[in-house]
């Protein structure tokens, strides 16, 4: 993976919009807890949960593209810095964080401090995502650490830990992109939408794992059966 080599020029310490994508085939309170928690241990001014269209990556998901989206506006109803946003599904062809984040650069300026979030399991495949050299010069890169949950990250990931980890001292908003911040959450969960999907496949309740308004859409819609 190759090494960013801009370096971004100092920013006006304006809160941070950050980028919170996912497949959200549930989405569950593991994605709006942190989602949550970031804006109350970072300065931020929105968090744009962004389910993709076409995962790039992996299985199609159980349930449809707007019934995720429904999932989502459902779950971040009346938190408003929290926003459920359909750019992703807007737009042909596959899901590119590269073109999410280049988007949101477009809307917000080039001096925006903005940020991807993603827990480690998904910065572990960054070596292998579309155009992955172009991320650093959009944006910064939050990594969401669990307990138990952490691999080794492989060369090229440490590499770009080494170059790219915020310092000690340093905030993340003084520039506008280009550092990466791991982060252990206060109350970082273990849930998965897979563990979700299964218990549901088993007609178990997943209740507490997800907002009950969520469950009651999957339940309407018969979804995960
Ligand atoms: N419990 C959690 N806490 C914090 N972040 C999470 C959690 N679960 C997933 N994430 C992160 O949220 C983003 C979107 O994840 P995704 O929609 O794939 O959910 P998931 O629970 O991992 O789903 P699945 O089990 O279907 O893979 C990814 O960056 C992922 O690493
Ligand atoms: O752009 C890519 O190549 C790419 C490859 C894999 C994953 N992603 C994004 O990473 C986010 C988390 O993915 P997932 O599988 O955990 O839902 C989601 O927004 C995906 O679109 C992006």
């Amino acid at each position: 993976m190759a090494i960013s080599v801009s370096e971004p020029d100092p920013g006006t310490n304006q809160p941070l919009v950050l980028m919170f994508g996912g497949t959200f085939d549930p989405v569950h309170n593991g994605h709006l807890r942190s989602a949550l928690e970031l804006t109350q241990v970072l300065p931020v001014r929105a968090v744009h949960l962004i389910p993709c269209q076409i995962p790039p990556h992996r299985d199609q998901p159980g349930a449809s593209a707007e019934q995720r989206l429904a999932m989502l506006q459902l779950a971040v109803k009346n938190e408003p810095l929290l926003q459920a946003d359909d750019r992703e599904l807007k737009r042909p062809g596959p899901s590119w964080s590269v073109d999410t984040l280049s988007s949101l650069r477009q809307q917000y300026g080039a001096e925006q401090p903005l940020a991807m979030v993603l827990g480690w399991d998904a910065f572990m495949g960054l070596p292998d995502w579309s155009r992955n050299e172009e991320l650093l010069d959009l944006a910064h890169l939050i990594v969401l650490t669990r307990p138990g949950q952490m691999s080794d990250a492989s060369e090229a990931l440490c590499g770009l830990l080494e170059n790219h980890e915020l310092k000690p001292g340093e905030q993340l908003n003084a520039v506008p992109f280009g550092r990466i911040l791991r982060l252990s959450l206060p109350s970082a969960m273990q849930v998965s939408a897979t563990y979700i999907r299964r218990l549901l496949g088993q007609q178990a309740s997943a209740r507490y794992l997800l907002p009950d308004a969520v469950i009651e859409f999957i339940r309407s819609h018969r979804l995960y059966q």
